[in-house]
């Protein structure tokens, strides 16, 4: 009911003594009750006034608790993220912190400021709020302590409420996950060195890789492939629940030592914001421990397992080393079961990679279709790749005069992007630099050119014996250093003595 909804409008001379008799009757009435009237008929009352008293206002406010009462109200927390971008000139205070692991100054309202946000022409007026809940009476011992209640008050007109509650807030949310996502410090899981029967566990470390895809050397074509399938993954949820898949992407990364697997994996976790969990077989023992570490990883995260090719020998780690291991047989199709069974059950948004330098040796279990969904090689540096590496660690945007030689030494040459990311460091002085480079790829051609003369003459030794003594024809010696089994062991953990 209005006071006035029948009558003029009233002068503020009127409205005031209106309001100045209404407030003495409340307070003389709350006295009164305080004395007389039980506590729950006296707040039943109260608020029963309020209402009938009350003027009708063009405006909607909504009230943003810090807490549902048992877990943390989301819309609180994206109000305080989203907010600090709306700071302007006319904010008075605003609080700042850093915390010893983030990148970055964390901006927040300070108590009782407003500010004032547009979205799709309507007018929203934001204020923070932090109230006294509970006064600690000084001669009660027992009385609950003071504490503090926090909440956000948004108020627009009425008219836009469906549009506040159906696209507003909504976009609050998710502009506060993209930039929580922006200032994220991802993780890198590696397992703790425990005795193996006492069980592994996760511990983890930030994961500080530069990597990205602008620094990754790598086949354009194939490097917008990647990229554009982690984007259409991680649109896809819906898509996966109706088909009934689990919603999980494999991916595996082979090719020779040094040529940016591990920088790709490093590239994808940056670009998806997604912790890393490194899965180092060889150190697990038993089946629970398996079951209980990829129980133990989170959503939107991703699981490598490197050089897959040495690691699940599985079987044959009881007897490998002289140490008694548990009595525990596990396969790599049994792994990748088991794999997909606990993530279809339980994962969202999972992403495995594999590693390896030798694919040929993979089990076929991994290889079969529909299991890794993405075969991606990791090859030796093209020119296209070296020009990206001169252009990062160099700052040599245009054409060089020594360009052109290295093109053509490149196209005889195998040489390894990690080799000549080294090479290209040596020197800041960038006509040094690519002279080291031009030098070494003279001298790899040269060991190249050598080699392939020893492989013909060993060839040729063996069919002038096989000539002598009558045998069959054996397979000849491959120039094989695309096969190199030479180990750098540089894996994505192992570096973290330089890199985190
Ligand atoms: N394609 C690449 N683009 C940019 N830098 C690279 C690339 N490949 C290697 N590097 C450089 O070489 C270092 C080693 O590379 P990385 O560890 O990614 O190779 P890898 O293929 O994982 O090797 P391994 O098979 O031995 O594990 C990286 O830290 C990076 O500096
Ligand atoms: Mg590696």
């Amino acid at each position: 009911m209005n006071m006035f909804s029948n009558k003029e409008m009233p002068s503020p001379s009127s409205l005031f003594s209106a309001y100045a008799s209404m407030a003495a009757s409340m307070m003389l009435f709350r006295s009164m009750a305080n004395e007389l009237i039980p506590h729950p008929v006296r707040g039943y009352l109260v608020s029963s006034l309020r209402y009938l008293f009350k003027t009708h206002s063009p405006k909607l406010t909504l009230v943003i608790e810090e807490s549902n009462g048992i877990s943390r109200n989301q819309v609180y927390e994206a109000a305080e993220i989203y907010l600090c971008t709306k700071i302007s000139s006319n904010t008075e205070r605003i609080r700042v912190s850093k915390s010893p692991k983030g990148k970055s100054l964390t901006i927040r309202l300070e108590k009782g400021e407003k500010l004032v946000d547009f979205y799709e022409g309507i007018e929203l007026k934001w204020r923070f709020i932090c109230a006294e809940s509970q006064q600690k009476d000084p001669n009660d011992p027992f009385s609950p302590p003071r504490s503090e209640k926090r909440f956000f008050e948004l108020t627009f007109h009425k008219k836009h409420k469906d549009r506040v509650l159906d696209c507003y807030v909504p976009y609050v949310l998710e502009r506060a996950n993209a930039m929580k996502d922006e200032e994220r410090v991802l993780k890198m899981y590696t397992l703790n060195s425990c005795h193996p029967y006492n069980g592994v566990k996760w511990e983890s470390i930030n994961l500080e890789h530069p990597a990205t895809f602008e620094t990754v050397a790598m086949d354009q074509d194939l490097k917008n492939a990647v990229i554009e399938d982690l984007n259409r993954f991680v649109k896809r949820k819906e898509f996966y629940k109706k088909v009934g898949r689990a919603w999980k992407r494999g991916y595996l990364l082979y090719g020779p030592p040094g040529t940016g697997k591990s920088s790709l994996v490093a590239a994808m976790a940056n670009y998806l914001k997604f912790d890393v969990y490194d899965l180092q077989l060889a150190n697990i023992f038993r089946d629970s421990d398996l079951r209980k570490l990829l129980l133990g990883t989170a959503n939107r995260s991703i699981l490598v397992i490197e050089d897959i090719d040495c690691s699940v020998e599985l079987p044959d780690r009881r007897h490998g080393d002289g140490r008694k291991q548990p009595d525990v047989q596990l396969t790599l199709s049994g792994l990748l079961n088991f794999i997909d069974g606990l993530w279809s059950s339980c994962g969202d948004e999972r992403i495995i990679i594999f590693t390896t330098n030798h694919k040929e040796r993979l089990d076929p279990a991994l290889l079969r279709p529909g299991r890794m969904d993405m075969h991606i090689h990791m090859s030796y540096c093209t020119y296209h790749g070296f020009k990206l590496l001169a252009s990062n660690y160099l700052g040599i945007h245009n054409h060089h005069h020594l360009f052109g030689e290295i093109e053509d030494l490149m196209k005889e040459t195998d040489v390894t992007p990690a080799h000549v990311a080294e090479e290209l460091m040596k020197s800041e002085d960038v006509d040094v630099a690519l002279e080291g480079l031009v030098k070494l790829l003279k001298r790899k051609k040269l060991e190249g050119d050598e080699f392939e003369d020893e492989a013909e003459k060993k060839n040729a030794a063996q069919a002038a014996k096989r000539q002598k003594t009558g045998k069959q024809q054996r397979k000849p010696v491959r120039n094989n250093r695309r096969n190199s089994t030479k180990r750098t062991s540089n894996r994505l953990s192992a570096k973290k003595t330089i890199l985190y």
